[in-house]
C-alpha cells in the first residue's frame, strides 16, 4: 500500500523551502551590488555577456544532474541576471546623480489604480523608492502639466507599443514641453477580459477600453457579434465602470494584475492580436540626468531640417561616421507648417560622450531646429543566451 501523503505537511514543506530561496535571492542581490562597486572603482562596465554565458552554461549542466532541465533553469537564471542587472545600474545612476535619491517621489500618469500606466510606475520605482505618492490624470497634457508646475516629480507616458506603433499624442506633446526625458521602461501588455461578475462571453454586449487596447485587440474584438464597444479615457476608467456596474453583461480590456484592484475577474485571457506586446513607457522631469559612464545610455533628439532636399540623410549620415547606433526615427508634423515634418531620433549613446557631442554640432548645421529630449539610462536587457552545442 502506498504512504499516505499528507497535503498541509508537504505544503508546509514548499512554504519553508520558497522562503529559503527568497533569503538566498537576497544574499544575491546584496553580492551583485557589491559587484557594482567594484565595477565604479575599476570602471569597468555593469553588463558582462561573457561571466552571464559562463555561469548561464555551468548552471544548466549542473541542473541535469539534479534533473532539472536546461530551459527551467535558463529562464529562472535570466530573471535574476536581469534583475542584477538593473538593479546595478539603479546603483550607479544613484550615485551619478545624488539629487534624486530620495525616498519618496510623486508620480503623475494616466488613469488610475490598475492601468499600465500605473504599473509601469510602481515597478520603474521599485528599486528606486520607498515610497510613491500617485497621482491619476485623465489625459497626456495634464501629466506633463503636473511636472511642469512642480505638483509632482515624475510623469510617466507610454511612447510606443509592439503591436500599435507609436503614440502620436505623446510625441506631439513632447515637441512643446521643456521636460526631460530620465528614464523609460518596457512594461509587458497582457490584455485579457475582464468581468465584475460571474459570467460567460456570449452573454457579453458592451466592452468599456481605452483606445490603445482597443487597437492592440481587433483581431478578438472582430470575432464578436453583437458587441458594443465604449471607449474609456483609460483602462482605470474603464474597470472603476465595470466594477461598479456589476453586470454580466459588461466586460474590460485591460490587465489581470490590475484587475484585481477592482475584484475583476478574467474571463478570457491573451486576447492581444500579438502575443508578445509590450509597451515602452518614458519616465519625465523638469531636471535632466547624467548617465554613468559604464550603463548603456540613450539619448533622444528633436529636430526639424525645413523642405530641404535630403537634409534629413545628411544628419542620418553624420550619425553612421561616428558609428552612432539609431534605435528610433518618428515623423511628426508641425502645427502650422503644412508639410513640413519634426522627427524624433533616439540613438544608443550616452550625451556626454565625444561623439554624440561632435554628431549634434554637425547636424546642427543641417536643421533649422534641434532638440535634446534627455539622456537616459537603457532599461530593456537582453537576456543572454547559451549557444545549443553549449547545453
Ligand atoms: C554580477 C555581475 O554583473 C552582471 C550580472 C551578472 C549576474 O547577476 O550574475 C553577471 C554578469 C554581469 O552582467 C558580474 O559582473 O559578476
Amino acid at each position: 500500500m502506498s504512504e499516505i501523503l499528507d497535503l498541509n505537511e508537504i505544503r508546509q514543506q514548499i512554504t519553508v523551502l520558497d522562503q529559503e530561496l527568497l533569503t538566498l535571492f537576497a544574499k544575491r542581490r546584496a553580492l551583485t551590488l557589491n559587484v557594482a562597486k567594484s565595477k565604479v572603482q575599476q570602471i569597468r562596465p555593469i553588463r558582462d555577456q561573457q561571466r552571464e554565458q559562463e555561469l548561464l552554461v555551468r548552471l544548466i549542466k549542473h541542473g541535469k544532474t539534479l534533473g532539472l532541465d536546461a530551459h527551467y533553469v535558463t529562464s529562472v537564471f535570466q530573471t535574476i541576471i536581469e534583475d542584477s542587472v538593473l538593479n546595478q545600474q539603479a546603483y550607479l545612476q544613484s550615485l551619478a546623480n545624488p539629487n534624486i535619491q530620495v525616498p519618496t517621489v510623486s508620480v503623475a500618469f494616466l488613469g488610475n489604480k490598475g492601468s499600465y500606466s500605473y504599473l509601469a510606475s510602481h515597478r520603474y520605482f521599485s528599486r528606486r523608492a520607498e515610497k510613491i505618492i500617485e497621482s491619476g490624470c485623465q489625459n497626456f497634457a495634464d501629466i506633463l502639466q503636473q511636472v511642469e508646475s512642480g505638483q509632482v516629480d515624475y510623469g510617466m507616458l507610454p511612447i510606443e507599443n509592439t503591436s500599435s506603433g507609436s503614440i502620436n499624442e505623446v510625441y506631439d506633446l513632447l515637441q512643446h514641453t521643456n521636460l526631460s526625458i530620465v528614464g523609460e521602461i518596457t512594461q509587458p501588455i497582457e490584455h485579457c477580459l475582464l468581468t465584475a461578475v460571474n459570467t460567460s462571453l456570449d452573454k457579453i454586449r458592451t466592452i468599456y477600453a481605452h483606445g490603445q487596447p482597443f487597437a492592440q485587440c481587433s483581431n478578438f474584438l472582430d470575432k464578436q457579434k453583437n458587441i458594443r464597444i465604449e471607449y474609456c479615457d483609460s483602462t482605470a476608467d474603464a474597470m472603476a465602470q465595470a466594477s461598479e456596474l456589476q453586470d454580466e453583461t459588461i466586460a474590460v480590456i485591460g490587465s489581470e494584475e490590475g484587475g484585481q484592484l477592482y475584484q475583476l475577474h478574467a474571463l478570457e485571457k491573451s486576447i492581444a492580436n500579438q502575443r508578445e506586446n509590450h509597451s515602452r513607457f518614458i519616465l519625465v522631469a523638469r531636471k535632466s540626468v547624467e548617465v554613468a559612464e559604464q550603463i548603456p545610455a540613450k539619448t533622444a533628439l528633436i529636430l526639424a531640417t525645413g523642405q530641404k532636399a535630403g537634409a534629413l540623410v545628411e544628419c542620418l549620415l553624420v550619425l553612421k561616421e561616428k558609428g552612432i547606433n539609431m534605435c528610433k526615427l518618428e515623423s511628426r508634423p508641425i502645427q502650422g507648417r503644412p508639410w513640413e515634418e519634426m522627427f524624433y531620433i533616439d540613438v544608443e549613446a550616452n550625451l556626454k560622450s565625444f561623439a554624440l557631442q561632435e554628431a549634434i554640432n554637425t547636424i546642427t548645421q543641417h536643421t533649422n531646429f534641434i532638440k535634446v529630449l534627455g539622456c537616459y539610462p537603457i532599461e530593456h536587457i537582453s537576456p543572454t543566451n547559451v549557444p545549443s552545442d553549449e547545453i
